[in-house]
């Protein structure tokens, strides 16, 4: 469904100083510099799938969504979705997908939602009855319906990314791209995001690609996720592949019922991280060790509680990346 190969995007812009000086003298005289933002990935994407793409800041992956979606020319490699080729940005292409920004807004302002919507409805020449059906559908999944005729700038953020997504699924897309859906909302209104987009995926088949910095989105969405770090794709598998090979640790926590010494677990291999905190010890364990640490947590006194966890996503992340950034 979705092909890219050696899929590169070079910007080249011009950088101007600051100031008035600066404005004239990059009239006369223009530097230019460019950017590589993302260098060679490869990727398929099946029908159905969910897919998050992670990175740090900057590492290129808005630049790709923008590509697939037809808004950027690639500057070298292959792109193909649903056989198009998306920067020739044919209406057929446009018909079947979607992109939805969290920082950029596809309503007007000024009026209600529901003009939107019937813009969209002639946009992409729905019939009058398939328009009705997936408003009505989108509405209720939502719980929108009253805010339809609300002018749009009354609305909160969270209604407004709400009726975002449905003007983005009006005309049935067969792909979704979501870059970062779920920014500057409230824990209920991500959620409810995320429950609609699982919905959408369940009742309509749509293969969704997103971009998220809050990794419970990732977790609740995704099976599958890329990572792209400048530019490159780092990783392509599946989420608990990654919190597997990414960091193979556990978060330990165990309680007894007195007091441990100093220097608790000194010596022991594969442990990491130890805190004393009163009756509490937490510490980080090796995968492979984690027998052998459970063991000798035992050993320590009586345990009244033990928690064993992986590490989240979030945590795996930043380490990931952080060891990335670090001399080898
Ligand atoms: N229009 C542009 N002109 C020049 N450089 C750009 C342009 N847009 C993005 N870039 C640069 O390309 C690189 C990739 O940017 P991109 O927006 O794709 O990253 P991102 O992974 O989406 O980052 P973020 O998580 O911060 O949104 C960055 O170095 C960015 O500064």
């Amino acid at each position: 469904m979705i092909a890219a190969r050696e899929l590169t995007k070079t910007y080249t812009f011009h950088q101007q100083r600051a100031g008035l000086g600066g404005a004239l003298r990059s009239l006369v005289r223009r530097n230019y510099e460019t950017r590589l933002a993302v260098d060679r990935i490869g990727f398929e994407i099946g029908r159905g799938e969910v897919v998050g793409l992670l990175g740090p800041n900057g590492a290129g992956k808005t630049t790709t969504l923008k590509m697939l979606s037809g808004l950027l020319y690639p500057t070298s490699g292959e792109l193909a979705v649903l056989g198009h080729r998306p920067s020739e940005r044919k209406h057929d292409y446009l018909r079947r997908i979607a992109l939805v920004m969290g920082q950029k807004s596809m309503l007007w302002w000024d009026v209600p939602a529901m003009e939107s919507l019937l813009l969209h409805k002639e946009m992409y020449g729905l019939s009058t009855a398939e328009f009705e059906r997936n408003v009505d559908e989108l509405a209720e999944l939502l719980d929108v319906r009253e805010l339809l005729d609300v002018q749009v700038r009354k609305t909160s953020l969270g209604e407004r990314m709400k009726l975002e997504l449905m003007a983005a699924l009006v005309h049935g897309p067969e792909i979704l791209f979501l870059d970062e859906p779920t920014i500057g909302l409230d824990v209920v209104a991500k959620a409810r995001v995320r429950s609609f987009l699982a919905e959408v995926n369940k009742l309509r088949g749509t293969t969704i690609l997103i971009t998220s910095h809050d990794m419970d989105d990732i977790e609740a969405l995704c099976s599958r996720v890329m990572i792209i770090d400048h530019g490159r794709l780092q990783f392509d598998g599946a989420l608990d592949e990654l919190v597997r090979t990414a960091r193979p640790r556990k978060l330990v926590r165990a309680t007894y019922a007195a007091p441990l010494g100093d220097g608790v677990l000194a010596g022991v291999e594969g442990v990491s991280g130890v805190e004393v905190d009163g009756l509490t010890v937490r510490l980080e364990v090796d995968r492979d060790r984690a027998g052998d640490v459970l063991g000798a947590l035992t050993r320590l006194g009586p345990l009244v509680d033990l928690d064993v966890a992986d590490a989240d996503v979030e945590d795996i992340m930043r380490d990931l990346f952080e060891r990335r950034g670090e001399p080898s």
